[in-house]
Order: structure tokens, then C-alpha cells, then sequence
């Protein structure tokens, strides 16, 4: 068996672990069409997500007509609400995903999210998959007081999945939009790019160390690594 040169994988969450585009939807239509707003499609919200939900409820709002500061201060506490109540309704993780966080595992790998998403709804959306118990730390866009692609919260994701008590923990972020991937280097550390998450635009064009198009390659592409 190949040696996999890292100690800790860390993780997005949005478009690169689940894909919420659909109860992130639900929350923005929820707030939008009250007003008379058009409702999106799940495929629509995709790329106002990545810098949590006030910048996605701007970019809908702009989307569709105006987008004033007194509109986001309305709507963002009804669109919170809503998503905090309706978290994994339509949330799924990635084909793959769950089999991939048990090889690596497997292979004694320490798991951790770090996302933009506000920890109040990472963690039980995470918690009501089923899921949350393989991860060692989970931070959220508020957790740590900045969001990627600052690498405090990164780094406290590695702290807190144990690279505090390692003398120098071996780390990658894998995530599927330029937060992340700057956010891996700000660190310091590795990236891989996800293809099938939120971002639109060539993923090539993020600059990860490696791209992969499904989770069943990251295994292999970890095993491949140059140590
Ligand atoms: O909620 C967001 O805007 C982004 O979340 P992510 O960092 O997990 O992609
Ligand atoms: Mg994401």
C-alpha cells in the first residue's frame, strides 16, 4: 500500500463534501419571493455560494433587481431562519464522498472541515447526515472571527484536529472554489480542487495541486503524492 504523505485532510463543505445547493436554494427563495422576487433553481444559487449567506442574498438579490442594504438587513434574519430549520432536506453528499472519508480513514488520516458556512449551520447539517462524528474539528466562517481565504480558520482546523500536539502536521484542503484554494496556500499547505462543486469557471484555473472530477480519485491521487 502506498504511503499517503499527509496527517490531516481538511475539507469545504458547500460544493465540496455536500451538495446544499438545494436547501440553500429552498432558504433563498424563501426570503426572496415573499417580496416578489423570482425563485431560483437549485442550479442557479451554485455560484452566489462560497462567501456565506449575506453575499449569497446580495448576489440573488442584485440578480433580480435591486439590492439595497435595507433589503439584505430584512431578509437575511428570514433566510437564516429558514435554513437553520430546513438543513438537510435536500443535502446529500457527493457520490463517493462517504466511501472516501472511510478510506482514508481506514488509512489513519485525521478528517476536518473548515467552512464559510456559519458554524451554528455546519454543524448540524453535518450532525443530521450522520456524518459529523468523522470529523476531528469543524470551523465555521465565524468560528475563529475571519473566513477563507484568511488562513486563520484553516489553521485552527488543523490545531484543533489534533496538528497542535504534532511537531509538524502534514496537511491538505480540498474545496471547490478560489476561497479555498488561496486559503490552502495562505496556510502554507497543499490543495486538490474538486470539479463538481459550486465553481463556474475552468478549475484549472484555481491553481490546487491537483484537480479531481470524483471522490473515488482521491485515494489514489493522495497515493500518488509526492512524499
Ligand atoms: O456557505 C458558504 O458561502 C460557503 O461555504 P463553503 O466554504 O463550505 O463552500
Ligand atoms: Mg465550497
Amino acid at each position: 500500500m502506498a504511503d499517503i504523505p499527509f496527517d490531516i485532510i481538511g475539507f469545504d463543505l458547500d460544493g465540496t463534501l455536500i451538495d446544499t445547493s438545494g436547501d440553500l436554494a429552498a432558504a433563498v427563495n424563501h426570503a426572496i419571493t415573499a417580496i416578489g422576487r423570482p425563485a431560483y433553481p437549485a442550479d442557479a444559487i451554485r455560484p452566489f455560494v462560497g462567501k456565506g449567506a449575506r453575499i449569497m442574498l446580495e448576489r440573488a438579490l442584485a440578480a433580480s433587481g435591486d439590492c439595497t442594504a435595507e433589503l439584505v438587513e430584512d431578509r437575511l434574519p428570514v433566510l437564516l431562519d429558514y435554513y437553520q430549520q430546513n438543513l438537510a432536506i435536500h443535502s446529500l453528499p457527493y457520490p463517493g464522498c462517504v466511501a472516501a472519508l472511510d478510506a482514508l480513514a481506514a488509512r489513519g488520516l485525521r478528517l476536518a472541515i473548515c467552512t464559510n458556512k456559519a458554524e451554528r449551520f455546519a454543524v448540524p447539517l453535518m450532525q443530521q447526515l450522520g456524518l459529523a462524528d468523522r470529523f476531528a474539528s469543524i470551523i465555521g466562517g465565524d468560528t475563529v472571527g475571519s473566513a477563507k481565504p484568511d488562513p486563520a480558520p484553516i489553521r485552527a482546523m488543523i490545531a484543533r484536529a489534533g496538528g497542535a500536539n504534532m511537531k509538524n502536521p502534514r496537511c491538505l484542503f480540498v474545496g471547490d472554489t478560489i476561497n479555498d484554494i488561496a486559503g490552502a496556500r495562505n496556510a502554507g499547505i497543499a490543495s486538490i480542487a474538486v470539479s463538481f462543486g459550486f465553481l463556474e469557471g475552468a478549475v484549472d484555473s484555481l491553481g490546487a495541486d491537483a484537480v479531481i472530477d470524483h471522490f473515488d480519485d482521491l485515494l489514489p491521487t493522495l497515493e500518488r503524492w509526492p512524499s
